[in-house]
């Protein structure tokens, strides 16, 4: 018989995998928080195969593999609510994208007789996930129980990779929370400025649209799946205040005017990270392929750009000894286009010298620039404080800000990703 699969947390992600799990055959008992129970057995009312429940008692009690997919920040409380309740000899796990906190509140919460095994699918709800990374951890648990888990997980058609939680924490600190803050703070200085970078003449061209469109598409989406990756994660907090670090010194260098140690210094970090040694994955994404990803309505000619947010993530890679390559086991979409347009800019050297020339020649980056810079070091800070208040609030005042054209945003980043997952290895 299939063993059933308990799914606590009926949000975007445990949706996408009761959906998934049903239509492979599986019976899934899922449940929200007790007040949406009415309206989820509405919703699932003619769904066979899924078991809407009141409660994560329910859920538990009746489950052979139990997933917790609830927002990183309350897995503790949750667990320490729903596990005792979890049927003898069952398996838990958890979709939450840190792994540390969640295997604490497991070890913690959960009777000595049930066994770990978690997940993290490494693409967010809107994904196909058939061929994207699906980190399986085997944490406590017996080799029968981990392929149980994997048996039921490869409906998902993704590309399996075994971790510990500790590897795993360490890899999703680069490919997720310091992409992010890259990411985050571009449009808390697009924002600062008062402007919608794809209606004014500076960002136009392929590596600008994939800037702006994957901005935007981190600003619609929930803001706790950010805050609880970052703030969470014990390895972030020291590569996110390298990334602001990074940025601050390339910055002041451009300011001072100090073309020869800029200089130098992109082309050392560049030779270690982009070494002939480092495996390219035939990522390169240049402004051909990107070209036609642009929120902009009417044409409007490229001009070149200092690119400083680039800069400083092959800076930080550098200064941390990380190399990129080496993390694609655990690269989401957002991972992959950003390092394939960092990769195009530090393997074309004409291209490489125009970004040294406008960093020193061209001052209208100046104010934009200078915005990033703060907001770098702002998000670092509300990173290292730990503060989800903090975050939330930042977050979502921005995200008021660009509201307006999220959607237009997220329609035109899904066909980016699509267009690129085609053109690239993965
Ligand atoms: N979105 C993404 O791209 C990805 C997210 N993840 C991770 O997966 C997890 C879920 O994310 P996502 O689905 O996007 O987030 P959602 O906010 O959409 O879903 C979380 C759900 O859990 C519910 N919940 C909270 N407490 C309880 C409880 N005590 N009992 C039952 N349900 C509860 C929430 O209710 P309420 O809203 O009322 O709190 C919410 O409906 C997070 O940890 C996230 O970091 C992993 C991969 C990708
Ligand atoms: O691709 C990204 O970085 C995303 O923004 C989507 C996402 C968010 C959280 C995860 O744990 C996994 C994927």
């Amino acid at each position: 018989m299939k063993a059933s699969v308990g799914i606590i947390g009926m949000g975007l992600m445990g949706r996408m995998y009761a959906k998934r799990f049903s239509a492979a055959g599986y019976s899934v008992n899922v449940c929200d928080r007790p007040a949406r129970y009415e309206e989820l057995n509405t919703e699932f009312a003619d769904k066979h195969n899924v078991n809407v429940l009141p409660n994560g008692h329910l859920v538990s009690r009746i489950s052979d593999w139990i997933i917790y997919s609830v927002e990183a920040e309350m897995i503790d409380s949750v667990v320490a609510e729903y596990g005792p309740s979890t049927k003898v000899g069952a398996i838990v796990g958890g979709q939450t994208s840190c792994k540390a906190p969640e295997l604490a509140a497991f070890e913690k919460h959960l009777p000595s007789d049930v066994e770990i095994v978690t997940c993290h699918s490494l693409h967010g709800p809107g994904v196909d996930p058939k061929g994207q990374p699906l980190v399986i951890i085997k944490h406590r648990a017996s080799q029968k129980s981990a392929d149980t888990v994997e048996q039921i997980l490869s409906c998902l058609e993704s590309k399996v990779i075994h971790l510990t939680g500790e590897e795993h924490d360490r890899i999703t600190a680069d490919t997720q929370a310091v992409t992010h803050v890259a990411f985050l703070s571009m449009g808390t200085a697009w924002a600062a400025n008062n402007q919608f970078p794809w209606e004014i003449d500076r960002y136009v061209g392929g590596i600008e649209n994939a800037k702006i469109n994957i901005t935007l598409r981190i600003y619609s989406n929930k803001w706790h799946v950010y805050a609880g990756l970052a703030i969470l994660n014990p390895a972030a907090k020291r590569q996110i205040r390298q990334y602001a670090e990074s940025v601050t010194e390339l910055y002041k260098l451009m300011l001072g005017g100090h073309r020869e140690e800029l200089a130098q210094r992109i082309r050392q970090a560049g030779a270690a990270v982009f070494s002939k040694d480092a495996k390219s994955q035939d990522l390169l994404l240049g402004d051909d392929l990107l070209d036609k990803f642009s929120l902009s309505k009417g044409p409007k000619e490229k001009r070149p750009n200092n690119h400083l947010s680039i800069l400083a993530i092959v800076d930080c890679w550098w200064k941390l000894g990380i190399v990129p390559y080496s993390h694609m086991i655990c690269s989401t979409p957002l991972f992959r286009i950003w390092l394939g347009v960092t990769e195009y800019l530090y393997r074309n050297e004409a291209l490489l010298s125009e970004v040294i020339d406008t960093a020193i020649n061209d001052h209208s980056f100046r104010s934009d620039d200078l915005e990033f810079t703060f907001a770098a070091r702002a998000w670092s800070d509300c990173v290292s404080f730990g503060s989800f208040d903090a975050y939330r609030d930042r977050f979502e005042n921005i995200q008021r800000y660009f509201a307006p054209r999220l959607e237009d945003a997220v329609r035109m980043g899904n066909e980016m990703i699509k267009t690129i997952m085609e053109n690239t290895k993965t």
